[in-house]
């Protein structure tokens, strides 16, 4: 799994207990997720379809640096299925597991359209590996 984002977590992040608020957390996971969908099925046009159970195995607090780690796991016909961690970047503590997100491929009238994709790409990322 490729940890390509970091998130630096700031005062504007935090719940009233002082630790990251987990629905800020979600919001920086679907749309890394989704930026990961669109570049692997290579169409702007993907919607978040399901999220699996979420585990909030840890709480990340003020000044500390996480990072959000997404991997294709299934190619369906129209949809794709990925598996998501966050852990922290210095420690590698786990902070979040989500076992399963699925993403759907829409023509442009927002119908689900064959992906043809079988396997994980890096079309778009330059000279990365
Ligand atoms: C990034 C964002 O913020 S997007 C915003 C939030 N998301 C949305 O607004 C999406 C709203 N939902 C929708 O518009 C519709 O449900 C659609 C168009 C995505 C899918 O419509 P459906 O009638 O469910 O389509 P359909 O039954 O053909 O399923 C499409 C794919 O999703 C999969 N799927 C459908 N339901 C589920 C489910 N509950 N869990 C996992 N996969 C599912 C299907 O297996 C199929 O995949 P496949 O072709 O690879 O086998």
């Amino acid at each position: 799994m490729n940890f390509h984002t970091r998130k630096w977590v700031k005062p504007e992040d935090l719940n009233p207990n002082g630790t990251l608020f987990g629905g800020t957390l979600l919001r920086w996971i679907d749309e890394e997720a989704v930026i990961y969908a669109i570049v692997q099925l290579g169409n702007p046009k993907v919607v978040t379809k399901f999220i699996s159970e979420i585990n909030f195995v840890s709480s990340a607090t003020l000044g500390e640096i996480i990072e959000l780690g997404i991997q294709a796991t299934y190619f369906g016909k129209t949809s794709i299925t990925l598996t998501c961690e966050v852990r922290n970047k210095i420690t590698r503590k786990s902070i979040l597991t989500i076992d399963k997100l699925v993403f759907v491929n829409l023509d442009e009238n927002g119908n689900p359209v064959p992906h043809g994709k079988t396997e994980i790409t890096y079309a778009f990322a330059g000279d990365r590996p």
